[in-house]
């Protein structure tokens, strides 16, 4: 199935129901009172992480997305049905943001989890809440307030420990072969992997990480070159990157040159990222004599001011690559474990929040100052008023 990782969906919260005015009609029963019910609150969308999908596709043919409206409110008290809320299921590691004002409103990462992204309208509000002692015919009533309506990007971000980053060519793919049972198509020309691939290692029986190979990144890609940066989200949750390097690459360029292009366009990227922990690894080490390969590694370290930890392999040969991963594994499990959880404290603030808290407080002020003339000339007010028989 084709991997799709952004789709801009549009949600629509359902409308909140209309109160109701109506008067108690029954025989032998004179001048019954009110009796319109409230109406019904409008249905919200969420979304919900669920493992059981793994690519946004389904969001890039059906974009309209609504939720029920609340049901008007009737006569003899009834108050209208709420309208159903409508949940999507998106694949765990999503990101919603909000297209318009680019705020990420949560991620969802783990199964199950749940994200409000537009929230039902308040119910309006029937005759009979208008009630008092003096006014013992209301015809007011309230309008539902109108759904929120939201443009929504959805992220996928892949959930991986170890992230792969380097040139076109530097054998990330070879790699994720040889740790992994992932099969990524490997070939000697540049942008062979043109979405990111994910393996399961598992370096001693029982312990395992994932590891995600995205396509190679290339001078100004920030700027678009190549197949752009925008793979580079995908490292956003890993917990620990390696760079590869191409030790002898076969157009003669040099490794410190392209070595130093990518940190740049890492760093352009988010310096979050260029924060990350990564590890060099040079490969196809196999090109070289072993004297010739140490010195030529010394240098490029030297000539890269590079402080950490250096490792070579030979992707295709599988040198060093079993060693890499059991490195790899036990770096992850000294990590203290990450806390993916959205803080619950750090409450979205939805657009339409303080305009549904308005349309409350508005009402609590009608209620209060409320007229007791029971003859009210209609178009005082700003109701709409229905007659009932
Ligand atoms: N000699 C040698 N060749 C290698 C080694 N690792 C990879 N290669 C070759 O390098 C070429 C590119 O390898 P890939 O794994 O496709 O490289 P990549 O980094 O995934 O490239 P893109 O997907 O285009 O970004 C292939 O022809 C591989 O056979 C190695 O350790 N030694
Ligand atoms: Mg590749």
């Amino acid at each position: 199935m084709k991997f799709v990782d952004e789709a801009v969906i549009r949600v629509e919260a359902g409308d909140g129901g209309s109160g109701c005015v109506s008067f108690r009609r029954e025989k032998y029963v004179p001048d019954g009172g009110p009796d319109g019910g409230d109406g019904g609150d409008g249905g919200s969308v969420f979304l919900q992480a669920d493992e059981n999908f793994n690519t946004l596709i389904e969001f890039r043919f059906e974009r309209f997305h609504m939720a029920e409206r609340g049901e008007n409110g009737r006569g003899r008290d009834c108050t209208g049905h709420s309208g159903k809320d409508l949940i999507l299921r998106v694949p765990v590691g999503t990101r919603a943001v909000d297209h318009d004002t680019e705020e990420v409103l949560g991620d969802l990462t783990t199964h199950g989890q749940k994200l409000l992204v537009a929230k039902g309208g308040f119910h309006g509000l029937g005759n009979t809440r208008f009630k008092s002692s003096t006014n013992r015919a209301p015809r007011q009533k309230t309008l539902g307030t109108p759904g929120e309506v939201r443009s929504l990007k959805l992220e996928l971000l892949l959930l991986a420990d170890v992230g792969l980053l380097g040139m076109p060519n530097a054998g990330k793919s070879t790699f994720i072969r040889a740790v992994s049972r992932a099969t990524p198509k490997v070939a000697d020309y540049p942008f062979t992997t043109l979405v990111p691939n994910l393996g399961v290692v598992n370096p001693r029986p029982g312990q395992s990480f994932v590891i995600a190979d995205i396509p190679g990144l290339i001078e100004g890609a920030a700027d678009g070159a190549g197949l752009g940066i925008r793979f580079l989200k995908h490292l956003e949750r890993c917990r620990i990157l390696l760079h590869i390097i191409d030790i002898e690459p076969i157009d003669g360029t040099d490794p410190v040159e392209s070595a130093r292009a990518i940190v740049g366009e890492l760093e352009k990227y988010s310096p979050k990222l260029a924060g990350k922990p990564r590890w060099l690894v040079f490969n196809k080490t196999d090109l070289l004599l072993e004297e010739e390969l140490q010195a030529k590694v010394d240098r490029i370290v030297k000539e890269m001011n590079w402080e950490g930890d250096v490792y070579t392999v030979s992707a295709y040969n599988r040198h060093g690559t079993s060693e890499l991963a059991l490195k790899l594994l036990d770096y992850i499990a000294s990590l203290p474990p990450e806390d993916n959880k959205v803080d619950p404290d750090s409450e979205v603030e939805f657009k339409w929040d303080n305009y549904h808290q308005a349309n409350i407080d508005s009402l609590n002020e009608d209620y209060v100052d409320e007229d007791d003339d029971d003859d009210f000339d209609d178009d005082d007010y700003d109701v709409e008023v229905i007659y009932q028989r």
